[in-house]
């Protein structure tokens, strides 16, 4: 996959400036301060936001994580998976192995209106991995939640991340991606300030807060 001068502008904000990047698989995160551009690069990359110029080359089936997690309030967490497995072609064992990875099987009757956020961001990681896309895309998945939720979700995407699928994560917690981060794009003010991939790091964090360093950040 391949974003090729990208640009997104909304009125006079330049949200994603002149961007060009190259995707391999594996896990890559996306960093940055509030509004330098990660989530509208990702909405571009997985086709939910028009570019104003440049390309994307996609590949595969993409499934994207929104921050603000988007199943059937109304429904049960059983339901909800049920619902969403009859739009994917897959056998119920994978359904099982989500369940289990993301520890929903307790929550099972509840109704997802009444989950924690926690559940149910975990319950939406495995609604958008029910399919088994080829492309994932996690816009914060870390955010707001707890140790607990945390090591669920990514002992998840670490579970997921074999056979040239590709994770894309936009993410303020990289602590968590020390180990199975595979690449760490840094943005600020729209504009990509370091690419960089596992073997230029000792830990992403630090690596982050260097690349933003010598760009003027604090
Ligand atoms: N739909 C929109 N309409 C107008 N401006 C937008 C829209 N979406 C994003 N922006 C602006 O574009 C810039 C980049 O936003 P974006 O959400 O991509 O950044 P981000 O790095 O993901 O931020 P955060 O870490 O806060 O989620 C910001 O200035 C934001 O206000």
């Amino acid at each position: 996959m391949r974003v090729e001068t990208l640009t997104k502008r909304y009125g006079d904000v330049v949200a994603v400036d002149d961007v060009t990047l190259d995707f391999a698989p594996g896990v890559h995160c996306v960093a940055g301060p509030n509004g330098s551009g990660k989530t509208t690069l990702l909405r571009c990359l997985a086709g939910l936001t028009r570019p104003t110029s440049g390309a994307v080359e996609r590949t595969g089936r993409v499934n994207y994580a929104f921050q603000t997690p988007s199943v059937y309030h109304d429904l049960t967490v059983a339901d909800n998976l049920a619902v969403f497995a009859g739009f994917a072609d897959e056998p119920r064992e994978w359904r099982a192995t989500l369940e289990d990875r993301l520890g929903l099987a307790p929550m099972r009757d509840r109704p997802a209106s009444a989950l924690s956020d926690g559940y149910r961001k975990r319950l939406d990681l495995a609604l958008a991995l029910l399919d088994r896309p080829d492309v994932l895309v996690l816009d914060e998945p870390l955010a707001d939640l707890d140790p607990a939720t945390r090591d669920a979700i990514v002992d998840t995407i670490e579970a997921y991340a074999t056979d040239d699928r590709y994770v894309l994560a936009s993410t303020h917690n990289l602590d968590r991606f020390d180990g199975l981060a595979d690449r760490l794009t840094v943005m600020s003010l729209g504009r990509v300030v370091a690419d960089l991939e596992r073997d230029d790091w000792s830990d992403p964090e630090t690596a982050y807060e260097r690349a933003l360093r010598e760009h003027g950040w604090g």
